[in-house]
């Protein structure tokens, strides 16, 4: 982790250190599926690294339980508790840094991040968004996308910018949305790709094969396009095989 907080910085010198020793802390406010499916390509030591904190601002979050039961540090730091934004985004940097991570992960972490803390995070914070970025940044994306009528519809990773949903996206998945499709049958579909693109982006992150740049993010060292990588089912599962098979 580069001291000057700056991202090229902290990105040129990243070299991948070994698996067990990559440190994940990952960032709730619900149910946290993502967050197993995280937890679950851990336990198949398919994830690169290990999840060694989960941080809720919901107290009641499910996913705070999915922590505990799988051994992992469950804090929950309530934003109610704090007078501002600012006050709350300074205790959960330093909850965050007591964990040394390499990795920031917002799994359903429903609370719009200060400039403070994305700029102590840039180029190590990364967010599953449930639309095809840049359409449908912000919330309740299933509904407007129904409401819109479109054909397509699916899930974006991208590094997270001070710009809400506007940071350099990695991976994206696609669904079909069907004649007679519902807000819930969308959300499930989304939901079901979102659990084979997160684990793989947060794998390929460790790795340091996906970075921040400046001008973009970069796979494997060559700039992605603005949609970043589109991952098929097939692509995902494959990915994901390949790492059963090693
Ligand atoms: N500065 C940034 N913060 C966050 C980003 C980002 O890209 N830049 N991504 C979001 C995740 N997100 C959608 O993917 C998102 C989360 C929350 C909200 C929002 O409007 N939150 C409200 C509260 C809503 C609620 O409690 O239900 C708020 O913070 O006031 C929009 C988009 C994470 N943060
Ligand atoms: N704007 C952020 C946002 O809407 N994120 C979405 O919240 C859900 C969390 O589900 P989970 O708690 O079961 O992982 C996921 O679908 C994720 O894309």
């Amino acid at each position: 982790m580069s001291e000057t907080g700056d991202p090229s910085d902290t990105l040129q010198d990243f070299t991948p250190e070994p698996a067990e020793a990559r440190r994940v802390v990952v960032l709730i406010s619900g149910n946290g599926s993502n967050l197993q499916a995280l937890i679950d390509e851990q336990h198949h030591d398919r994830l690169g690294g290990e999840i060694v904190a989960v941080i809720s601002n919901q107290p009641d979050a499910h996913g705070l339980k999915r922590a505990r039961d799988a051994g992992i540090d469950a804090v929950a730091l309530p934003h109610r508790e704090y007078d501002s934004r600012e006050a709350y985004d300074g205790a959960l940097i330093k909850v965050i840094e007591r964990h040394e991570p390499d990795l920031v992960v917002l799994a359903g972490f429903m609370r719009i991040l200060t400039p403070r803390f994305v700029q102590r995070f840039l180029g190590r914070l990364i967010n599953i968004h449930p639309s095809l970025l840049p359409a449908y940044q912000g919330l309740n994306t299933h509904a407007r996308a129904l409401a819109d009528g479109v054909a397509e519809h699916g899930c974006s990773v991208h590094f997270v910018t001070e710009e809400l949903d506007g940071g350099p996206v990695l991976l994206q998945a696609v669904v079909e949305v069907a004649e007679g499709e519902t807000e819930e049958s969308l959300k499930e579909k989304v939901h079901a790709r979102e659990h084979l693109i997160y684990p793989i982006a947060v794998k390929w992150c460790l790795e340091g094969r996906l970075q921040f740049a400046d001008d973009g993010a970069r796979f494997d060292g060559t700039p992605l396009p603005a949609q970043g990588l589109r991952m098929s089912h097939a692509d995902a599962a494959e990915e994901l095989d390949e790492d059963q098979e090693l």
